[in-house]
């Protein structure tokens, strides 16, 4: 079974990327299995070593979306790429758009050791 913060690490984590291709999401979204079943809507890749992002964990602790106090805030920006569903997509031919930014990221710790589970939000 796959642990939370590996389910993070497919998720959420391309430390080589971004491919500044608008084909990245498209690409992306089902080569990390975010497209089985359904469309995930929303998701955040962040490119940024694993250790760095880790860290996150030990920076600005803030309330989560659901009310939990287990979120933190990354001190600096980080180089992020959004994908979004498109109006057009259609299951099983997920289409998105994709988005590159440089925001803070909020993601929700868990566990010992106390690493990411969760991407919250980027700010
Ligand atoms: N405090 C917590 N502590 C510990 N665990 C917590 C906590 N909170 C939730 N989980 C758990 O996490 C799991 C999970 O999948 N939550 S999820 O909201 O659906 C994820 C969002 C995110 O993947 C994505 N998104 C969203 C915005 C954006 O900018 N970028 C971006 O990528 O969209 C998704 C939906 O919004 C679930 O098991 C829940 O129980």
């Amino acid at each position: 079974k796959e642990s939370r913060a590996m389910k993070f690490q497919r998720q959420h984590m391309d430390p080589d990327g971004p491919s500044n291709n608008s084909n990245y999401c498209n690409q992306m979204m089902r080569r990390r299995h975010m497209t089985e079943g359904w469309c995930k809507p929303v998701n955040t890749f962040v490119h940024e070593p694993l250790v760095d992002v880790q860290a996150v964990c030990l920076q600005g602790n803030i309330t989560c979306k659901n009310g939990q106090p287990n979120c933190h805030k990354s001190s600096s920006s980080m180089k992020i790429t959004d994908c979004r569903v498109t109006s057009g997509s259609k299951y099983p031919n997920c289409a998105y758009r994709t988005s590159q930014k440089e925001k803070h990221i909020i993601v929700a710790c868990e566990g010992n050791p106390y690493v990411p589970v969760h991407f919250d939000a980027s700010v």
